[in-house]
């Protein structure tokens, strides 16, 4: 359930984290990088990731700069990747004030070839990984869309930025939306995996959700979640029949969404708890995802009951 806003209550919003500030302004740093790097990258590497998914050049390019440039931050004690098997260690005692960075360099890299949306996900954990979401505190995801923008929440709330790169070659970060929450009513849905290949309990639930809202289904976990926090609804990569807990990772993927749609007012499922409190092996494992507005959230749990 969505955290209560410390600002609601009256009192002083948090002083923000200053690690947590520079993780965020590392990311922002290397976006335009990543994105001016892209066109020459889109040609497979001839690798594959630990999750067994062939990699791009550009998922390495991107994991490569984000690394050098997230382990270089004063107080990241570790560094967790896609790419990477095992946690690289970054000095210092993660949970003793230093904080483990798990990410996904570049979400939705399949999009490359079609030019459509992709993304850099982010999760700062106060705890070894692997951790559950509780352990997080702070998350975002830079949208590589016609505009870069990053969403970042932390223990101040959610905001958006939209980031450019200025003529001194480093970034220019304008806040567009400082507090960031789902709109009460829903508009769009987004159903990862093929349709034969979900359960039919969730093949039900998406029958109904398809007569209530608009078909919003890009390919990009960042870019389908962004629609959703922008326009209200829900987004899904599902349990499906031949791969029961569904496509994406916990660590890097599910944990930092679920982690800033709670805090926008919304709630993440793995279909049966909170995916902040789903309890990962390793930093690579995956979890089905039902992320958005309560409502649909609490009707999709009675769906797959
Ligand atoms: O191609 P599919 O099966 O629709 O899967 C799309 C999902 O896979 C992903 O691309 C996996 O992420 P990566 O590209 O980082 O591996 C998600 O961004 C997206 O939601
Ligand atoms: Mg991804
Ligand atoms: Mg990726």
């Amino acid at each position: 359930m969505a955290d209560p806003d410390p600002a609601a209550d009256g009192g002083d919003p948090p002083e923000s984290d200053p690690i947590v500030e520079a993780i965020f302004d590392a990311v922002a740093a290397t976006a335009p990088e990543i994105r001016a790097a892209l066109p020459g990258r889109r040609v497979e590497s001839g690798t594959d990731n630990p999750s067994g998914e062939s990699v791009l050049a550009g998922d390495l390019y991107a994991d490569e700069l984000l690394a050098d440039a997230l382990t270089a931050v004063e107080g990241v004690g570790s560094f967790v990747s896609e790419e990477r098997e095992a946690a690289v260690d970054a000095g210092g005692a993660v949970g003793e004030g230093a904080y483990a960075v798990a990410i996904d360099p570049l979400d939705g890299s399949s999009n490359l070839r079609s030019n459509n949306a992709m993304g850099t996900v982010v999760g700062v954990y106060d705890a070894p990984l692997p951790a559950t979401g509780r352990d997080l505190v702070a998350a975002g995801y830079v949208l590589y869309g016609p505009i870069t923008t990053m969403v970042v929440a932390d223990a101040d709330g959610v905001r958006e930025e939209v980031v450019t790169e200025s003529e001194r070659g480093s970034v220019d970060r304008s806040i567009v939306e400082g507090d960031l929450r789902l709109p009460d009513d829903p508009l769009v849905y987004g159903f990862g995996g093929r349709v034969p290949d979900w359960p039919d309990d969730f093949t039900a639930y998406a029958r109904e959700v398809e007569d209530e809202l608009k078909l919003r289904y890009g390919g990009a976990m960042v870019g389908d979640v962004n629609q959703v926090l922008t326009y209200g609804g829900i987004f899904a990569y599902p349990a499906l029949v031949d791969a029961p807990d569904g496509k994406l990772r916990l660590s890097f993927e599910a944990n930092p969404i679920a982690y800033i749609v709670e805090r926008a007012g919304g709630a993440a499922t793995d279909g049966e708890v909170d995916i902040l409190d789903v309890e990962p092996e390793g930093v690579h494992d995956r979890v089905p995802l039902y992320v958005g507005n309560e409502r649909l959230v609490e009707r999709l749990k009675a769906a797959l009951d």
